[in-house]
């Protein structure tokens, strides 16, 4: 594994960045449409070397080069690792361009900017959402230790991803996976103690330190994302699906029990965990709800869904998880089946196209009725129509195994259909919760069911919080009730920050060193 000196990255860089024309390349097709703008599958018109190109949105004249672009490609010119995509230059185009339809692109700015990247074929979110996609349990080791490689390198080179889901991890037919979309990203260093936003992951990937307002995090934030998205493998469909940060929280508590001065030491000072503060303590029932998980899967995933961030395990440690040591063992990723393309954003257009045609030929036939050419079978009494089957089977994650997962058999077999499994999205577009700016929630989103497309509430824009305390927002244990009226009286413990956090080990190698210092950290 390559792992350079913090600070020593790849400084070497090209003196011809920036310097070449987006003309360079011809535009085959669009593959993303992000927060910066949208994400192309191009050619290089001389060596005919495919890459994607993703244009950075530059609408806002005052603000002028986005942050988040300058971070994402500072970090990605000091990182350089099989497991993280890689930044190949920088782009430009001199002049007003057109959009697809040959309308000015909206750009008030005359040129635009495109960071060059190698292409991958998929994202994680789109081949898994293909129809009839299994993963194997191989296939999961062989990804799961992919992500964490490329997370322990990040971590060690002092970078914090802060976007872990689904359609940020590219995967390519050689059946390698890459981190992608470092706009969050920051870099942290061990001697600085300053405070970092809280509003970062997407919602269904945040841990709770930061649903409950903690401003100093390190690594750990990342790895309560990677949990997930192990968990979501396994099991075939999201297993946080909250729609606002209550229902967030609520959803954590409800799998994870609620946090307590007991399990972590220093919750009680967090921000606004009075505000979040379960109306009687919860159980923890991972174990419970993912029975059907292999003892070492679920043994690993109990130690990245740690509500104590400073317990949670770090990518280094889960690498030597038996997890992956045990049969069947991680497969090699050339021996991966290759597949079609499949990018989030292109299913979740097929999806709605199908959508559409479907509601088209609706519409033709109420108008055109035909007439029945056979009678519909009857339905015997107490015998479910099997259009109706779907409704009558389905389960939520928490009672019980959803209704095709993986098994047994080792394959990951995603429920459908519209009630196959939670609403990933939030069709409407808004939360209940209110006050969430869902700026990059609008674009994402391919899921595990047919609902509209609409990714959960994200946080690359930093929105007024509508949990804040003084606000009136529902405390946990309101938000789906039955939990008792009676709020707990919890001990006052240690207080959370640096001061008061275990130092978990003495080593001195670079990862342990900063690990120890994990909330230190800007
Ligand atoms: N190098 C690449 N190769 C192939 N596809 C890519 C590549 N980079 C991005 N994509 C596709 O474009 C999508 C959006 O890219 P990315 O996440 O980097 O943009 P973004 O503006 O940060 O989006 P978001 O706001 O959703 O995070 C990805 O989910 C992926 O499907």
């Amino acid at each position: 594994m390559a792992v350079a000196v913090p600070g020593e990255l790849n400084l070497l860089e090209s003196p011809n960045w920036g310097s070449r024309s987006v003309d360079c390349f011809e535009k085959l097709e669009q593959i993303g449409e992000g927060t910066y703008g949208q994400v192309y599958m191009a050619k290089e018109i001389t060596t005919g070397e495919v890459v994607a190109l993703k244009k950075i949105r530059m609408d806002n004249e005052r603000e002028g080069f986005p942050i988040t672009a300058i971070r994402e490609i500072k970090i990605l010119k000091k990182l350089n690792h099989e497991n993280v995509i890689q930044l190949k230059e920088i782009v430009t185009s001199p002049g007003p361009e057109k959009d697809e339809h040959g309308n000015p692109d909206g750009n008030k700015f005359k040129g635009s900017i495109y960071m060059v990247f190698e292409y991958m074929d998929h994202d994680l979110t789109g081949l898994s959402d293909r129809p009839g996609m299994r993963f194997t349990v191989p296939q999961i080791k062989c990804y799961m230790r992919q992500l964490l490689t490329g997370l322990h390198y990040c971590h060690v080179n002092q970078v914090l991803h802060r976007d872990i889901k689904g359609s940020n991890l590219l995967i390519d037919n050689e059946g390698n996976l890459k981190l992608a979309d470092f706009g969050l990203a920051r870099s942290f260093s061990s001697d600085h103690n300053g405070n970092l936003t809280n509003r970062v992951i997407t919602l269904w990937y945040r841990p709770p330190e930061l649903l409950l307002g903690a401003t100093k995090y390190g690594p750990s934030v990342d790895m309560w994302s990677v949990g997930c998205i192990f968990a979501e493998l396994l099991h075939g469909k999201p297993i946080l699906p909250g729609k606002n940060e209550p229902e967030q929280l609520n959803k954590i508590y409800e799998l994870c029990g609620s946090p307590d001065e007991i399990n972590w030491p220093g919750v009680t000072k967090i921000a606004w965990y009075n505000n979040f503060k379960p109306s009687r303590p919860l159980k923890r029932r991972v174990r419970d709800v993912f029975k059907h998980f292999d003892r070492h899967a679920l043994e690993l995933l109990e130690r990245m869904l740690t509500l104590n961030p400073s317990q949670r395990i770090s990518a280094k440690d889960a690498l030597d998880a038996e997890y992956f040591w045990n049969d069947p063992l991680p497969c090699d990723p050339k021996s991966l089946p290759k597949y079609e393309s499949s990018h989030e954003f292109q299913t979740k257009k097929k999806r709605q196209q199908q959508r559409q045609q479907e509601e088209t030929a609706k519409r033709q036939k109420l108008q055109h009725p035909q007439p029945h050419a056979r009678l519909p079978p009857i339905q015997q009494p107490g015998q479910i129509h099997p259009q109706h089957r779907s409704v009558s089977t389905h389960q939520s994650i928490y009672n019980g195994p959803p209704q095709a997962v993986a098994g047994p058999s080792h394959h990951y077999n995603k429920p459908r259909g519209l009630l196959g499994g939670p609403n990933r999205y939030n069709p409407q577009g808004t939360n209940s919760n209110g006050g969430y700016n869902q700026n990059r929630g609008t674009q994402g989103g391919a899921g595990y069911g047919n609902g509209g497309p609409s990714y959960p509430p994200q946080g690359r824009v930093p929105p007024p919080y509508a949990a804040m305390p003084g606000n009136n927002v529902p405390r946990i244990g309101d938000v789906t009730n039955g939990f008792g009226i009676s709020a707990p009286n919890y001990s006052q413990g240690a207080p959370y920050g640096p001061v008061s956090l275990p130092n978990r080990n003495q080593g001195t190698n670079i990862t342990d060193v900063n690990r120890n210092q994990q909330y230190g950290w800007k």
